[in-house]
């Protein structure tokens, strides 16, 4: 679906993305993970042809980028850094303006109503009157800019920082609005700096830092067991003892076992007549790993308080929420702002639709 070849920008001195090889496959929720700053949407702004891309090669549905963009932005869904709108018109009337210019907004007029009633509706907006947007909260303008992306039913959505600015409850409405549309076929593609955003919802993730992909896998190839098993047993004393150095680790009634048969543990534990509250084999979390592939000190990836990791990782708690120190944020030179120059990338999104990305 997405394939870059070595894929690199420079902006002057700054290297925001060096030798890029990222594969995203067709039905992937593929989850594009990594601090502020490494490189995240400016690899994304490549692959729809909004950056040029200094060299490397970029491929969506097949078809080269920037080359063949305009035809393969006809069956892709985006929504890129904060949607924009004309904010003294209402959403369903930015929606409206947008199916009329997009490619295939053709049809009766009825059609076409009822195409921007479907849009809002899967992206929670169906109830919302006709305020103009310049009034909508962020979160409501993360659902329009998603209406927008789903208003021609596109093969790929790619989306940065889709569940940007909704609470708890938005951010699970969007987490199940993008599972039921990958299970009709949308390959989906997003770009997050929230850890738990990528582990409740991909099936496959990567990780930038500083500009480079470092980790490219499987979530179920990431979540692999870690060759230890964990027991909570109100006779922790007597398990340590039976176990005669098997256990790596105890805190309380919490024993982390060297081991990875969990079943044949258990058995033995409950031969013994030991009383077990709870066993299970541990597995690798997202965390482990994107710290494994990035090392202690780039910018931070925010993991939620409320799941906390299986292993006790380097990780630190700030203002309560668990951050996860990485890398001081990296490029080289000086520059730090995300401005394009005018008129010097493609204008991939002609007329209203790039307002939407802007
Ligand atoms: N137009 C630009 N001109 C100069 N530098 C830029 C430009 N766009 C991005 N950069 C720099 O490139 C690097 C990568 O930025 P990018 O916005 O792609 O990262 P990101 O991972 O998406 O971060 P964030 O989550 O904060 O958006 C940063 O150092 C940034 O300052």
């Amino acid at each position: 679906m997405i394939v870059t070849r070595a894929l690199t920008k420079r902006f002057g001195r700054i290297t925001a993305v060096h030798e890029v090889d990222l594969n995203v496959r067709e039905g992937d929720r593929y989850g594009l993970l990594g601090p502020n700053g490494s490189g995240k949407t400016t690899l994304v702004r490549m692959i729809l042809g909004l950056v040029y891309a200094t060299s490397g090669e970029i491929e969506v549905m097949g078809q080269p980028i920037p080359r063949r963009t305009n035809e393969v932005l006809r069956e892709v869904g985006a929504l890129v850094e904060g949607p924009g709108a004309y904010a003294h018109l209402s959403g369903r009337a930015n929606l409206t303006f947008l199916d009329a210019s997009g490619p295939g907004g053709g049809g009766s007029r009825k059609a076409r109503r009822l195409r921007v009633e479907e849009a809002l509706t899967r992206a929670g907006l169906s109830g919302v009157d006709d305020r103009p947007v310049k009034t909508y909260s962020l979160g409501m303008r993360q659902r329009l800019g998603l209406a927008a992306a789903l208003l021609h039913q596109p093969r790929l959505l790619v989306l940065d920082e889709p569940t940007n600015g909704l609470d708890p409850q938005g951010i699970r409405e969007i987490r199940d609005l993008l599972e039921e549309l990958n299970a009709n076929g949308t390959t989906i593609f997003l770009c997050s700096h929230l850890l738990s955003e990528v582990e409740q919802l991909c099936t496959r993730v990567g990780v930038m830092d500083r500009g480079h992909l470092v980790l490219e896998e499987e979530m179920s190839q990431v979540r692999s067991p870690t060759g230890r098993v964990v027991v909570h047993t109100p006779d922790a004393d007597r398990a340590v003892a039976l176990l005669d150095g098997g256990v790596e680790h105890r805190d309380g009634a919490r024993l982390l076992v060297r081991t990875a048969d969990a079943a044949e543990l258990n058995a033995r534990l409950v031969r013994e007549g030991l009383r077990i509250d709870e066993i299970h084999v541990q597995r690798r979390s997202l965390e482990d790993v994107v710290l494994e592939a990035t090392g202690p000190g780039s910018d931070r990836l925010d993991a939620e308080p409320a799941e906390p990791a299986e292993l006790d990782g380097p990780g630190v708690h700030v203002d309560g929420v668990r951050k996860v120190e990485t890398r001081p944020s990296a490029s080289t030179g000086t520059g730090t702002g995300t401005s394009l120059s005018p008129g010097s990338e493609p204008d991939a999104w002609q007329g209203t639709s790039r307002e939407f990305l802007e």
